[in-house]
């Protein structure tokens, strides 16, 4: 079936982590015969801007743009910030190289989850918690992210207020496996 590639909508894979717990560079681990990076950056293939944001010449991946973090080492909410300052106006399909199991459809149906009023879009897990991760975000939470970083606010799941958030459930929970530890990826040497 030929799918309508995603006109407005940026997708965005994090890369800039330190990867201690999983104790080498978890992005260009290879799982199943790819990489984790490779991973998270194909379901992502149809958007119309692609960006990894990692520091520049770490990585490589054709059809991919790596742009710098603004605020560098300062976690996934930095990234975000990043990611949103980077973009065209519109969504951002934001996601990290540790969630490897991210499809196509995944991604398809958050985005048809999108309504007037909705600033941003997230699965809930197989615990019902909502996943900011592997998430959508507009491009209008730019000064909003901004904010919070400038006041100290680190976490992820601030980035959109709770009157503007859309939660989506039934998504299978193995679509949103986190590698976080070498246990985290069976089969791995
Ligand atoms: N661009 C960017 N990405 C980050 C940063 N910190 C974490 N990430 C990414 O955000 C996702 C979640 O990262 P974490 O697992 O919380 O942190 P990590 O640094 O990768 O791993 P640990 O050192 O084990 O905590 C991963 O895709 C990371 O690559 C950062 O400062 N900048």
């Amino acid at each position: 079936m030929t799918r309508e590639p995603w006109a407005d909508v940026t997708g965005v894979v994090t890369a800039g982590g330190r990867s201690s717990r999983f104790g080498s560079d978890k992005a260009l681990v290879t799982w199943q015969g790819r990489t984790l990076l490779d991973r998270a950056c194909t379901p992502l293939d149809h958007a119309a801007t692609r960006l990894i944001i990692a520091p520049e010449g770490r990585y490589q991946m054709p059809g991919w743009r790596v742009t710098p973090d603004t605020r560098p080492g300062e976690g996934p909410l930095a990234a975000l910030e990043a990611a949103l300052h980077a973009a065209p106006d519109g969504w951002v399909a934001f996601t990290g190289v540790d969630l490897p199991c991210l499809t196509r459809d995944y991604w398809d149906t958050l985005l048809a989850a999108r309504a007037p009023g909705v600033l941003g879009v997230q699965a809930l897990d197989g615990l019902r918690r909502p996943q900011p991760l592997a998430a959508l975000y507009h491009t209008s939470l730019r000064a909003h992210v901004t904010d919070l970083l400038d006041m100290g606010e680190r976490r992820l799941r601030f980035a959109v207020l709770a009157g503007q958030v859309r939660h989506v459930p039934g998504l299978d929970p193995a679509l949103l496996r986190n590698v976080n530890t070498p246990a985290d990826l069976p089969g791995t040497r």
